[in-house]
């Protein structure tokens, strides 16, 4: 594998700066540089799993001159709540974080996300880093500066538009991911994939188990491919008043799967379930073609994610879809594909066709 680094640009819309993703190896380097001259002090959001990269960062950090401050979370969505982001902002206030101070967010997307939320509510918006360490994250999550938390009552209801300063994705991180949380981001993957980029479809059909780990021989392409699909509609739109809708491709009702699991299921897999729907919709509702949505089957199927959710759970999971951001009033919005990369809205459903879809999705 190369040893260049790959910067993807992110362009600054709606008074907020540009910034770089950059995909490579060894990219902590490039740290210093981000949190720039003026930050006196800098706070390492990381999870428990990554306890010593957290520490190594903030000796690295502090060993560079800077008041460096480790805090630790919890794992995954444990760490996407109020009483954890209660705890960053009392660290934060502790060591005296002033706005010119940086937040250095290293994890999964849990992490990135909730690092960037602290980032973006203490004293209203300090600058921040992600560091993502897993698949998802360093595609998605980490990228385009929708930070947030979850409530008992659904995904992400609390958060704010906050973009990082720079996004660094060591590939070295992902060789201690767990399988399960790698195979999770390539829902993420194959998302960009159907919604903008097929040929990284196309790479994962050529060898689905090589494309489970690591170690597979397209890993950095369709890490890149994915992150360009994310920076292209970002730039164009990063509050989301339009076009931003279809990165949410498969999210409705996997975020209502999300809930009701708890929190307990990886997002990758609900959303994968989630874009099994939205496909059976799109056919559903005479949208998108029959080859187009078999193969939503058989990508996911083949990499080893789930297309299944339980049957009987359909009225709650109806009543959790309500709250989902794209709806608008008591209107239900979906994305669903009118072809291959051809992203579109449907609004409003028929109910009937809403339960057949699901008719093909529960068991
Ligand atoms: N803000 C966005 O635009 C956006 C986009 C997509 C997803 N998300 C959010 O991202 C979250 C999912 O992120 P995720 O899939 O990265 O899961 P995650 O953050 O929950 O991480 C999964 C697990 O892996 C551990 N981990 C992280 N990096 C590791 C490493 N290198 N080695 C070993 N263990 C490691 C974590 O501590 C956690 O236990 C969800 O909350 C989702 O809503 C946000
Ligand atoms: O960046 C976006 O926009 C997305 O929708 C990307 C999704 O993969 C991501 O899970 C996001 O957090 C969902 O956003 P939400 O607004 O539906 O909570
Ligand atoms: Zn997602």
């Amino acid at each position: 594998m190369s040893e260049a680094v790959t910067r993807i640009q992110i362009a600054g819309t709606e008074g907020t700066d540009p910034y770089e993703v950059l995909v490579g190896r060894q990219l902590l380097g490039e740290l210093a540089g981000l949190i720039g001259a003026k930050a006196k002090r800098v706070a390492v959001i990381h999870p428990e799993a990554l306890d010593e990269t957290g520490e190594a960062l903030r000796a690295d950090l502090a060993g560079q001159g800077y008041e460096a401050v480790a805090i630790q979370v919890p794992n995954a969505e444990e760490a996407k709540t109020a009483e954890v982001a209660a705890y960053c902002w009392k660290a934060l206030g502790q060591c005296g974080f002033t706005r010119t101070d940086v937040i250095v967010g290293v994890g999964g997307g849990a992490t990135t996300d909730l690092a960037g939320f602290v980032a973006a509510t203490w004293l209203r918006g300090v600058r921040w880093i992600a560091v993502p360490t897993t698949v998802l994250a360093m595609v998605d999550a980490a990228v385009g500066g929708k930070t947030g938390i979850n409530t008992a009552e659904g995904k992400n209801l609390v958060g704010a538009f906050h973009p990082p300063a720079g996004v660094l994705c060591d590939l070295a991180a992902l060789d201690s991911l767990p399988v399960h949380d790698y195979v999770s981001g390539l829902a993420e993957i194959i998302k960009a994939g159907f919604i903008a980029d097929p040929v990284i479809l196309d790479l994962i059909e050529a060898d689905p188990q090589a494309a489970r780990t690591p170690a597979g021989p397209h890993t950095a392409e369709l890490i890149e491919r994915s992150i360009r699909v994310k920076a292209d509609v970002v730039s164009s739109d990063l509050r989301e008043s339009g076009r931003r809708e279809i990165l949410n491709y498969g999210h409705t009702l996997g975020h209502a799967i999300e809930k009701n699991e708890r929190y307990k299921w990886r997002h990758g897999a609900a959303v994968a379930v989630g874009m099994h729907f939205a496909a059976e919709l799109g056919r559903l509702a005479g949208r998108l073609d029959d080859a187009t949505a078999d193969r939503h089957r058989s990508i996911l199927e083949s990499v080893g994610l789930p297309l299944h959710y339980r049957y009987d759970q359909w009225p709650k999971l109806l009543e959790a879809m309500k709250v989902d951001k794209k709806s608008r009033g008591d209107l239900l919005r979906f994305i669903v594909l009118d072809g291959l990369a051809k992203p579109t809205v449907l609004e409003g459903p028929d109910p009937a066709v809403l339960l057949a879809a699901y008719g093909e999705v529960g068991q």
